[in-house]
């Protein structure tokens, strides 16, 4: 029978350990990104991000978050430089959020939480496919973008227009011809490490490229993340919010910045 995890007390991140015993590993994720303890690496190249709208296919709720996926059988959606070698597909894009304006962040700087983050999770095409990425230590490659609170974004306005399809667990609908790119910052300085899933199986599998600029949301479009449910149709309903695993310890792990 599949692990029931998830964010509620009986089934949290402090229980994730006893069915996925890497929860203490050494390269877990999210951390807390501490800017002064960064080390600008002049060797880090821009972050070469080429995504065709054509791609996106569908949006899930899947009980933990909401994701769109996207086509990965060509190298049309694709990351490549910035910290790592090779091209890396698009294979889906879904946030983590609060049940307040006050956390929701995974990652955290200087212990600053911002109320949602977004995940881009791209995977090494060294590979045949995600599900094979996903277990090796190059495997996957994850641009995290920080969400603040400010002017209501356009971008993300139109993926906060299908949630009505997905309200619950287990329910996805057709989403099409969207460009992921303008959900990016308009600066894309990054911190970077390897780290892992933060969602059981918490692999150690990922190459984590947080993004130092954050992206704005608007109060009411942070409501409408809130609406989703983690609950399937016809159970009590409960809503979907503090979907995020708090920062896990460094253990020595070097965080380079791309910038000064
Ligand atoms: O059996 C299952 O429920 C899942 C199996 C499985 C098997 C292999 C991989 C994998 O990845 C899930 C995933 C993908 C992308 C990101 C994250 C973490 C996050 O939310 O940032 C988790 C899941
Ligand atoms: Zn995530």
């Amino acid at each position: 029978m599949a692990h029931a995890w998830g964010y509620a007390a009986n089934n949290g991140p402090d229980k994730w350990v006893s069915n996925f015993p890497i929860a203490d590993g050494p390269r877990q994720s999210p951390i807390d990104i501490l800017p002064g303890g960064a080390s600008y690496d002049s060797g880090l190249k821009p972050l070469r991000l080429k995504y065709d709208p054509s791609n996106c296919l569908e949006i899930l709720n899947n009980g933990h978050s909401f994701q769109v996926t996207f086509a990965d059988d060509s190298d049309s959606s694709t990351l490549k430089e910035g910290p790592i070698s090779g091209v890396y597909r698009l294979k889906q894009f879904h946030f983590h959020w609060g049940a307040s304006d006050d956390k929701g962040s995974e990652h955290t700087v200087a212990g600053t939480k911002y109320p949602a983050e977004l995940h881009l999770v791209h995977w090494n095409t060294k590979y045949p496919s995600f599900g094979e990425a996903a277990s090796k230590p190059d495997g996957l490659a994850v641009v995290g973008v920080f969400l603040k609170i400010g002017d209501a974004n356009p971008s993300l306005q139109k993926v906060l227009d299908a949630f009505n399809d997905i309200r619950a667990k287990g329910k996805q609908t057709s989403f099409a011809d969207f460009d992921p790119s303008t959900l990016l910052p308009g600066c894309l300085d990054y911190w970077t490490y390897d780290g892992s899933l933060t969602t059981p199986p918490l692999l150690e599998s990922v190459t984590w490229i947080v993004c130092k600029q954050p992206i704005s949301v608007s109060c009411q479009q942070m409501a409408k993340f809130r609406s989703l449910l983690f609950s399937a149709e016809g159970e009590p309903e409960c809503c979907m919010v503090d979907n995020y695993r708090p920062p896990q310890p460094l253990k020595g792990r070097p965080v380079r910045a791309s910038f000064q």
